[in-house]
This record gives structure tokens, C-alpha cells and sequence, in this order.
């Protein structure tokens, strides 16, 4: 299954600046072991905002919580998942 899943991410303004690098290099060591899996297919930057829209493709939700939860930001994220199939119309055969 695929998912579009948004990640607005709220870092607590009481960490100092040792513990924010410490989540961030753990949280790109996270997120680029699922992409090269290949069930983290994309990973975009919402233009203006510390949030990213992603698309996994997955074997269905557990997998998908088990992903996201992975993160060392996931409690201090917003995050919105959507659940896409592919369209009747669509030229492209493959979903992604
Ligand atoms: O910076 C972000 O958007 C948070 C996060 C989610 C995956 C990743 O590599 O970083």
C-alpha cells in the first residue's frame, strides 16, 4: 500500500543546540536506512516549513507505524497520513 505522509516537525524550544544536532544526525541515519530499503520512496521539503511530505509504499498500516515511530523526532512530530490508490484515469501504470 502507499502512503502520503506529512511530517510537521516541533522541536521543544528548551533543547539546546547538542541536543538538536544528536536527533538530527540520528533522524537522517533513521529515515535514509528506510529509503534504502526502498520502502521510503520520497522525501521532500515543504518549502517554508520544518515539515516534509513523504511517500512509502508499504505493506499496510502496522508496517507504516512501525516506520514512522522509528524516527527519534517521532514524538515531536505532527503527522497526517493519507492513503492513495491508483486513479482510473491515470496514463501511468505503476503508482509510483
Ligand atoms: O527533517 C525532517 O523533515 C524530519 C525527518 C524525517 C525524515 C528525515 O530524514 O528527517
Amino acid at each position: 500500500m502507499v502512503y502520503v505522509v506529512e511530517m510537521d516537525v516541533n522541536i521543544p524550544e528548551s533543547w539546546n543546540e547538542e541536543k538538536v544536532a544528536d536527533y538530527i544526525t540520528r533522524e537522517k541515519a533513521c529515515s535514509q536506512e528506510h529509503q534504502q530499503s526502498g520502502k521510503w520512496v520520497y522525501l521532500w521539503r515543504v518549502a517554508g516549513k520544518y515539515s516534509n511530505i513523504s511517500v512509502l509504499d508499504v505493506e499496510g498500516p502496522d508496517e507504516l507505524h512501525r516506520i514512522v515511530s522509528s524516527l527519534p523526532l517521532f514524538p515531536y512530530m505532527t503527522i497526517k497520513v493519507t492513503s492513495i490508490c491508483k486513479h482510473p484515469n491515470a496514463l501511468k501504470e505503476t503508482m509510483i
